[in-house]
């Protein structure tokens, strides 16, 4: 069964097209990075897929079923970590704080959802952050605790909307590595959203790039070619490949990495 199914979807807003009539399947237990530039449409895929965007058209499944908002089976960490880096908690309570979806309040556990609590650390390599104020890791430290809250429940999806903003290139890839673990210990399908390519590459299966509107789903070397990215940005694009990195370049100028400024 695909873990997640898209036919003939369309999402606007207002006048503003963002996704137009998008067909396309994802396998159970891939590990996709999802690209594209600054309003392609990256985070508004993520916030539809857990039925909290309007389709305008067509239908999302999700597992089989139908997108719908608080679906157990997703586990999500939205882009901005502020908030949860503000915390006075310790980082125990910030992961319990998301147990039965009471964000950010602070429930009287039971002895499975502690179990849960205790698992879902484990998983992401943070027992050790359990007893530290949130208020006092590193943004590599703190996203490795929200992580380990999207996991409660053990979801079948896990939605990352840019988990790497704001980190540096070290941190960068323990998060990447972080999600290839998991993803390969319990088979979970992942979609990660990222402004470059490179921190993903080696550790994805497949990208999913969107732009213009469209989407374009495949390997690394299906997609992220001239003519299928020159077709997405609706103008000439030129890919680089140099000592195994890859770029993305508009008359040349880099157009994944320099156009996303974010506040993580
Ligand atoms: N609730 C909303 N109301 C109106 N417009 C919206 C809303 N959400 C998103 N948009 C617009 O839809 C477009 C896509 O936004 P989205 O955040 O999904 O892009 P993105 O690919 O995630 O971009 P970024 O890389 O900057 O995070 C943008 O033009 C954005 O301004």
């Amino acid at each position: 069964m695909a873990a997640l199914s898209l036919t003939h979807v369309s999402i606007s807003f207002g006048a503003r097209a963002v996704l137009s009539d998008i067909c396309m399947q994802i396998e159970a237990g891939r590990f996709v990075g999802v690209l594209g530039p600054n309003g392609a449409g990256k985070s508004t895929l993520m916030r539809a897929i857990l039925g909290l965007v309007r389709l305008e058209r067509g239908a999302i499944q999700v597992l089989g079923c139908a997108a719908t908002r608080g679906n157990a089976a997703i586990g999500y960490v939205p882009q901005t970590r502020s908030a949860a880096a503000r915390q006075r908690l310790r980082g125990w309570d910030l992961v319990a704080s998301a147990s039965n979806g009471h964000r950010w309040g602070l429930p009287i556990l039971g002895k499975a959802a502690r179990r849960d609590v205790g698992r879902a650390l484990d998983a992401v390599g943070a027992t050790d952050l359990a007893r530290r104020p949130v208020c006092e890791l590193s943004g590599g430290q703190l996203q490795r605790l929200l992580i380990a809250q999207a996991l409660l429940g053990r979801p079948r999806l896990l939605l990352l909307d840019e988990p790497l903003i704001s980190l540096d290139p070290q941190h960068q890839r323990s998060v990447v590595e972080l999600v290839k673990h998991v993803q390969q210990e319990t088979g979970i399908t992942v979609l990660f959203s990222a402004h470059d390519l490179n921190p993903l590459l080696g550790a994805v299966d497949q990208v999913l790039y969107l732009g213009g509107g469209r989407a374009a789903l495949g390997t690394v070397e299906e997609v992220i070619t001239a003519p299928v990215l020159s077709r997405l940005y609706g103008s000439p694009i030129e890919v680089l490949k140099i000592e195994g990195r890859i770029f993305v370049l508009s008359g040349r100028i880099e157009v994944e990495r320099g156009a996303h400024v974010h506040d993580a």
